[in-house]
């Protein structure tokens, strides 16, 4: 038949046209097998020259290709054979990934997880849009055991031992995931380094929060929780004094790292609301990002898309506009920005003003929304738990007695129940935190006791960790401050088994590096807070539900927390 039709006898015939389009009954074998073959070398061919960032241009270049070849070993050919072939050329590239994921012969295939994960990285992007990544961790891990397959090449692990293997002095470097969430126009930021250089501007951002920083903070941390106090007791004064503490706390955060990071710009405080829609436009970069994080050969095709990259680009945007800012003004205050830009000229070189720009955005992620995150957390725990709520309230009461100034850091070493430990542990602001991420070119690595092959990303979720009973014990899933007091406070000793598996801050070179700040920050707007308010979950307010409001975008985020304000006698 072919050579009939290649010769032309039998071409334009009704009868003939009418067979031609009659497929799959006429296709041949020989076109299918040879779809197939294309479709299972292509695999072979990605999976070998492992092309991570163009990875789509270089799938549908492999695709067109497949299907060019194919169209032209099984010529004459008519367009529905082809759409076949090509169908058949996809469907056979997909599924040699998937048997191959799933199969013995992968280097993962040791692991336990869903079939899923183990087949596609979109499971978790789904999970990400979803922010229920950790809710679906721990399910499986309480399946499963201490390391579930989470993607493709992707572990999660639950060891204390890892804790230490992985982000430890001389643990597993960062990779594909830090450099997906990048800004290709601008260099790299402190979050996205490893190694050496990952030192070298990590020592900028130490001097940026050594104690004697500190210290120059607190007076910025003072006028920020002052305006809060005085936004609240506003409030308070109107007629139902019900507000969203999420948004206050949003405010005072957010102004805060602008006043620390940049010498000022944000005012949302004073204005009461957020007309720019900066914190909407925060959320929606942390989920960009963190679903991006999960397909990082998407980014390049995805940051193209108009509405994805808007969020990326327009938050990106502020962040630089207000570093730019910054930089043209000069230093009145030793903020953030003189230490990171090295204006006491310590280091060698100077970093680039680019340089510093980069970490500009990075400075309001890492510092407000997490800071954000755990006040959130700690006020909604604190209303859950009277008995509680009353102990915190006559400590700070004791340790500032008759009013007086609760923003006096030097007691706060006095501050026991103050501690957000406890917070930190039953809602950390990262629940699954970034992955690691095994070097491809290296021989593996070895966590906790196990073989972790080349290019495998590996997770140690601090939200997992810390609702371990092998870790914090008993009731791990129970808010109990006092599992943190020691014996001389009064509390039964035994209920932290392993401080090695609190990490709310991570652990490692590369632990969060404004870790005292932001303790600083919680005791003082705690302490100030309750010295001088009432607070109870507002009437109706569904407190259950809220838990549900919380999302795992990397950085959690969280809805409005209703919440009764009213002035404390004496106040
Ligand atoms: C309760 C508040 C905070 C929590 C729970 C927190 C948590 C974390 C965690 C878990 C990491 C490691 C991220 C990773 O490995 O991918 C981190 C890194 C970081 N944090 Fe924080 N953070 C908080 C507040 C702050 C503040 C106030 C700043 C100040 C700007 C800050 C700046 C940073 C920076 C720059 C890094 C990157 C460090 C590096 O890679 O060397 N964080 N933080």
């Amino acid at each position: 038949m072919r050579s009939a039709e290649a010769s032309g006898t039998v071409m334009g015939g009704p009868r003939m046209a009418a067979f031609r389009n009659s497929w799959p009954g006429r296709v041949s074998v020989s076109m299918l097998v040879k779809a197939v073959a294309f479709g299972v070398l292509t695999h072979a061919i990605f999976h070998h020259a492992r092309p991570t960032a163009p990875l789509v241009p270089l799938l549908l270049t492999g695709c067109v290709l497949g299907w060019t070849l194919v169209s032209f070993l099984s010529a004459p050919w008519v367009a529905s054979e082809v759409a076949l072939a090509f169908l058949t050329y996809v469907i056979a590239l997909f599924a040699s990934v998937a048997i191959y994921r799933l199969s013995p012969f992968h280097p993962l295939a040791g692991y336990p997880g869903p079939a899923l994960a183990k087949v596609t990285k979109f499971w978790g992007a789904w999970n990400t849009w979803k922010g229920d990544q950790h809710h679906v961790w721990m399910r499986l891990h309480r399946k499963y055991g201490p390391f579930i397959r989470t993607g493709p090449n992707e572990l999660s692990i639950v060891d204390v031992r890892a804790v230490v293997d992985v982000f430890g002095a001389g643990g597993i470097p960062k990779g594909e995931y830090y450099n997906s969430r990048r800004d290709p126009s601008v260099p790299q930021t402190l979050l996205a380094m490893s190694g050496e250089d990952h030192d070298n501007r990590r020592r900028l951002w130490n001097r940026g929060m050594s104690n004697e920083s500190l210290v120059e903070y607190e007076g910025v941390v003072v006028k920020r929780a002052g305006q809060l106090v005085d936004r609240l007791r506003e409030e308070s004064r109107r007629g139902k004094n019900v507000v969203d503490i999420v948004q206050w706390i949003n405010f005072f955060t957010f102004d805060f790292m602008g006043d620390m990071a940049f010498g000022g710009g944000y005012n949302l405080l004073e204005e009461g609301r957020d007309e720019k829609g900066l914190w909407n436009t925060l959320n929606r970069f942390v989920l960009a990002t963190a679903v991006v994080g999960h397909i990082p050969w998407a980014h390049d095709v995805l940051i193209k898309l108009p509405f994805v990259s808007h969020d990326l680009v327009a938050f990106r945007q502020i962040g630089q506009k207000n570093a730019a800012a910054r930089h043209q003004a000069g230093a009145e205050v030793k903020d953030l920005w003189y230490h990171l830009s090295d204006e006491a000229e310590l280091e060698k070189t100077r970093p680039s003003v680019r340089d510093v720009i980069a970490d500009g955005a990075l400075a309001m992620i890492a510092g407000a929304d997490t800071t954000s995150s755990a006040l959130s957390s700690f006020f909604y725990y604190m209303l859950c738990n009277p008995t509680y709520y009353q102990r915190l309230r006559d400590e700070i009461d004791r340790v500032y007695p008759d009013g007086a100034d609760a923003t006096d850091t030097s007691k706060h070493d006095q501050l026991v129940w103050t501690d957000a430990n406890e917070t930190l542990r039953i809602a950390p602001p990262l629940p699954t935190n970034g992955p690691r991420q095994v070097p491809y070119n290296s021989q593996g690595a070895t966590i906790a006791e196990r073989f972790v092959p080349p290019g495998t990303q590996v997770y140690v979720p601090p939200y997992i960790l810390h609702r371990d009973p092998r870790f914090f014990s008993p009731s791990p899933d129970t808010f109990l401050p006092s599992r943190w007091l020691s014996a001389k406070d009064g509390a039964p000793a035994g209920n932290v088994l392993d401080r090695t598996a609190f990490i709310p801050f991570s652990y490692g070179p590369a632990n969060c590096v404004g870790r005292q700040l932001a303790r600083m920050e919680m005791r003082m707007v705690v302490s100030l807070l309750v010295q001088k308010f009432e607070f109870a979950f507002a009437e109706g307010f569904d407190r259950e539900g809220w838990l549900g409001t919380v999302h795992d975008h990397l950085v959690s985020t969280r809805g409005p927390l209703m919440v009764r304000v009213t002035e404390r006698e004496g106040a």
